[in-house]
């Protein structure tokens, strides 16, 4: 084996190895750090398929894990050692071909190990040896205890020389600032479903980023969607992947989505990806830069969307578009004006190296950014059903009511075809009057240089006197044409997609806030169906007057914003809904309007791209 003739790469393999195991085995203990010591390699592991073959170096690490577990609250040590794969694998990736000196890996895993310590959070593996600050410094304020790892080769703490590291103070606790710490899951505590999800999405990336572990809420939706974002950007598809994470970065800022921008400038420099991009589109190959128009309309206004401007991406020329690549490009732009949504509804916090990620600046007044202090941000976290306001005590009994009054009307008692077509004109009205939060917070400068126009976002256009014209899925829908079309040019992203759909629109626990056995379709439908209704799709056989019965203004005001204007959303947008439901649930209801909007860009660029080819 060509890496084990060089010295150091084979032993840098066996303290993987060994590592790997035991993380493996906290992994999959629930409960915290105490039954770390009775963690059998192999046991559990969550990566079977490693085998730990130096024994010397598992009890090593088994004593290194002991000391560790004592540590007084905190993240325990699962955390680390996720933290310890994820950077000895970013270690190797970085260092792949070149000499590997052990002493270096270890340096790095013992710093990778100081700051998951003192900071409780996952690093991702640039993190690592990536401090701009160059100079790793303690400050004894800092001091935790770290166990050496001891280089057996060198026969000596590799890391003797280091006096530490600085750390630097998470803003803001946990995934969410919507949701409070505590609701959210801590890895260890899973059942079998979700760790074997868990651990496919961090072999997968490399980390558990904080989207995945809000997702897993809904470990069945998890698995589909990491299924189909790992097939758009990690299997071989029709754009190379520093194109795929430079579109998504495109999409992403049209929202001013800093989270997901950040996200992917580390994945389009690790693809190999020129930084000389970064520093706007009009650095970009006149390729990318031409597709700004259909990444504009499209986050905004994707019933503007006509085959003149899928003709002119694919028109021939230097800097022409295929048909595969352009469906491919429209995916991935979907995608990530939806996750944006889901990112700016469930109140995303940054990822630890990410701008307004963990810092070295000392915290300041609040330790909020000055744009969440404009949105009502700075509000403390409000649990999901600890409001209790006289009027919303029986909220959800009433709201059940309604739910089975609806469930129960007779095919004869339905309204006439030209009163349904009535009630969705005036639905589709009245949802452009819905006040989107009114101030205009101005695009974060690093991340509007991604796309030009930054005035062009969703306006209440039938104020401004535009009209979005109906679009009836009689003639165009997803199931019928969008679905074939998209698997004929770009095979088996249709079915991905199409399974993801059926997995958000289907998804039920029966539940509604403290009730349980409850068929709740019909509130599921409403979501899902007043998300089109925005966008001017119509269904003709559904009722839109239930939307008026079973969505009440605050949800319509969350709604519009998540899906139209992401940016805009606030915690008080957020507590002020369904006060009485589960974080959960709320982040179940940002999975439907993640997959409706998703669902019904597709249908607009889709039909374009099919009126082009007849
Ligand atoms: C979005 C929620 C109303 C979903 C509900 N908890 C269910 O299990 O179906």
């Amino acid at each position: 084996m060509a890496q084990a003739s060089r010295p150091g790469s084979h032993r840098v393999k066996q303290c993987l190895q060994s590592l790997v195991f035991f993380r493996a085995s906290c992994f999959s203990q629930a409960g915290g750090p105490a039954p770390i010591t009775s963690a059998r390699p192999g046991q559990n592991a969550l990566f079977s398929s490693v085998p730990c073959r130096d024994p010397g170096l598992a009890a090593q690490a088994t004593r290194c894990a002991r000391r560790l577990a004592w540590r007084p609250g905190g993240c325990g040590v699962q955390y680390l050692f996720i933290s310890l794969v994820q950077a000895s694998l970013g270690v190797l990736a970085r260092r792949r071909g070149k000499r590997v000196k052990c002493c270096d890996w270890l340096a790095d895993l013992q710093r990778a190990l100081r700051l998951t310590l003192a900071t409780g959070h996952l690093l991702p593996p640039l993190f690592v040896n990536t401090d701009p600050r160059g100079a790793m410094r303690l400050s004894p304020r800092a001091a935790m205890p770290v166990p050496d790892i001891m280089c057996r080769q060198c026969n000596a703490g590799c890391n003797n020389k280091e006096i530490g590291t600085r750390v630097p103070q998470p803003l803001r606790p946990g995934p969410s600032r919507f949701i409070p710490q505590e609701e959210i899951l801590r890895v260890g505590n899973e059942d079998a479903n979700m760790h074997s999800v868990l651990a496919e999405a961090f072999a997968d990336l490399g980390r558990l980023d904080n989207i995945t572990l809000l997702m897993v809420f809904h470990p069945q939706y998890l698995e589909s969607f990491l299924k189909t974002q790992h097939y758009l950007l990690q299997m071989d598809g029709p754009l190379p992947a520093s194109h795929q994470h430079y579109i998504g970065i495109m999409a992403a800022a049209r929202h001013q989505c800093s989270y997901l921008v950040n996200l992917h400038v580390n994945d389009f420099i690790h693809s190999g990806g020129d930084q000389k991009w970064l520093n706007g589109l009009e650095n970009a190959p006149p390729k990318l830069q031409s597709l700004s128009e259909l990444n504009k309309i499209l986050a905004h206004r994707p019933w503007l969307i006509t085959k003149e401007h899928i003709e002119q991406l694919l028109k021939t020329g230097e800097n022409n578009w295929s048909l595969a690549e352009l469906i491919h490009a429209v995916v991935l732009l979907a995608h990530y004006h939806s996750l944006a949504s889901f990112t700016f509804g469930c109140g995303i916090n940054p990822e630890i190296q990410s701008n307004g990620g963990p810092t070295f600046r000392p915290p300041s007044v609040g330790n909020y950014c000055i744009c969440d202090i404009t949105n009502g941000n700075h509000e403390g976290h409000t649990p999901a059903g600890s409001v209790v306001v006289s009027e919303s005590s029986c909220e959800v009994e009433a709201l059940m009511e309604k739910m089975k009054q609806l469930q129960e009307i007779r095919p004869d008692e339905m309204a006439s075809q030209e009163e349904m077509a009535t009630r969705f004109e005036q639905e589709k009205r009245e949802s452009m009057l819905v006040i989107a939060a009114d101030e205009d917070p101005p695009p974060a400068r690093d991340v509007s240089r991604h796309f030009e126009d930054t005035s062009y976002g969703y306006k209440d256009f039938s104020r401004r006197g535009m009209h979005v014209p109906t679009f009836r899925v009689q003639d165009f829908n997803w199931e019928d044409h969008g679905y074939s079309l998209v698997n004929r040019l770009y095979p088996d992203v249709g079915q991905l997609l199409d399974e993801k759909f059926h997995m958000a629109y289907n998804l039920t626990y029966n539940t509604m806030a403290m009730h349980s056995d409850v068929d709740t379709s019909t509130l599921r439908r409403a979501i899902w169906n007043y998300v089109h209704c925005m966008f001017g799709i119509r269904y003709d056989d559904y009722d839109y007057g239930e939307i008026n019965q079973l969505l009440d203004r605050s949800f319509k005001v969350y709604i519009k914003n998540v899906v139209c204007s992401p940016e805009k959303t606030t915690k008080r947008m957020y507590d002020s809904f369904w006060r009485q439901f589960k974080h959960s649930e709320k982040v179940h209801v940002n999975l439907l309007l993640m997959e409706a909007r998703m669902q019904a860009e597709l249908l607009y660029a889709l039909r374009a791209i099919s009126c082009y080819m007849t």
